[in-house]
């Protein structure tokens, strides 16, 4: 999981701190008080009022020697620009082969040495720990796009008497019909029974898919025969949850190519007449540069307001999360972490830095 980005971030590190961290010398010169002459001062202060000129007189002449120059050298640790300019330039294309887009492979660089840049290393620190946590904190920064808690929404809309509507978007095969039933079940086990609206009309045999996992996780289902209108089955099962006292509703919608105008239109009809509170796009980590591409038309389209990334489990690079989240910006909100109902994770980002740069 994740090996080859991890492999890059930690091989980058190790370069840079054997190959672009110079020693540096400063001759400083500083000011040392003699403590010896103070004393006498304060002696000198303290003789009676008659004395007072002579005092004066001495004090000045013992202000001279109050402090004295020293020199004094600095030796510390500083990363040289020059040498680390190749390095990072290296390392862009280095992080593209592991799945992150291009573009933010070198936002992700350029956040980095703008941590790095200027950064001294004091006698006694440990350089390599100082370079990781400018790359920790670049990524961070990359990825911390706060989004909500599906579960914590839905407490909310069943506490307000309202419906939480969820209409969930996807290229075929993406994991987006198994992505919903974790969900449904993420929800159940939380108290809150959601209702499924199989919105997917479009292949035959997607109803049946949806339907079954309903009758696994035991949560009720609004179906219509395939080829019906979409929009009238996601309708329909607002409808159905308002009757019943259901909060929440679970949109499935055909999986699309997103290059298909007459589907992303009907995507964009569901959206229109259900006007859902979260319009979630499933993407699979495995496709790489695909899944930025599918963020990137879907965001456009039909609009996301958040991501959930499958099949994190299986992927051996690491750099869709990186990619998606930096390229529109928007939450990635949970990853699938394999084929059970309960491999559903939320995301974290500080988690996530973590599994990329911890041990
Ligand atoms: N390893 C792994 N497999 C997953 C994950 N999520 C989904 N899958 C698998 O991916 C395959 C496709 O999942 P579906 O849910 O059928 O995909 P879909 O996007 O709904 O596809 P269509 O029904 O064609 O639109 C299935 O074999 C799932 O078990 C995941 O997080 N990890």
């Amino acid at each position: 999981m994740l090996g080859r980005l991890k492999k890059a971030l930690k091989n980058l590190v190790s370069e840079i701190s054997n190959k672009a961290v110079v020693e540096k010398e400063e001759v400083i010169e500083k000011e040392v008080p003699k403590i010896e002459e103070k004393k006498e001062v304060k002696k000198v202060d303290q003789k009676s009022e008659k004395l007072t000129k002579i005092t004066e007189e001495k004090k000045e002449k013992v202000k001279k020697g109050f402090f004295a120059k020293v020199k004094e050298t600095l030796v510390y640790k500083e990363l040289d620009l020059k040498k680390l300019e190749p390095i990072l330039e290296e390392y862009v294309l280095l992080l593209t082969e592991a799945d992150v887009a291009y573009e933010v492979a070198e936002e992700l660089i350029e956040k980095f040495k703008e941590r790095l840049k200027g950064k001294k290393i004091r006698r006694g620190e440990d350089e390599k720990k100082i370079i990781e946590d400018a790359l920790r904190e670049a990524i961070y920064d990359l990825i911390n796009i706060p989004g909500p808690d599906l579960v914590e929404e839905a407490k909310k809309a069943k506490a307000e008497g309202r419906i939480l509507k969820i209409m969930f978007m996807g290229v075929n095969g993406v994991g987006k019909t198994t992505t919903i039933a974790k969900v449904a079940y993420m929800l159940k086990k939380a108290g809150i029974t959601p209702v499924l609206a199989a919105a997917d009309t479009f292949r035959a045999g997607a109803v049946e898919q949806l339907k079954q996992h309903a009758e696994r996780i035991g949560v009720p289902i609004v179906t219509k025969p395939y080829g019906s209108d979409p929009a009238a089955v996601a309708y329909d099962a607002i409808e159905f949850a308002k009757a019943r006292g259901f909060s929440v509703v679970l949109v499935d919608t055909a999986g699309r190519m997103h290059v298909d105008v007459d589907l992303m239109n009907e995507l964009r009809k569901v959206a229109r007449v259900i006007e859902p509170d979260y319009k979630i796009l499933v993407l699979d980590a495995l496709t790489g540069n695909d899944a930025v591409e599918q963020a990137r038309f879907f965001d456009e389209a039909v609009g996301v307001d958040g991501v959930i990334l499958t099949k994190v489990d299986a992927d051996a690079k690491g750099g869709a999360v990186l990619s998606v989240a930096a390229t529109i910006k928007k939450p990635i909100l949970y990853l699938g972490i394999g084929q059970g109902y309960e491999d559903l994770i939320r995301f974290d980002p500080s988690w996530f830095v973590e599994r990329l740069l911890g041990e």
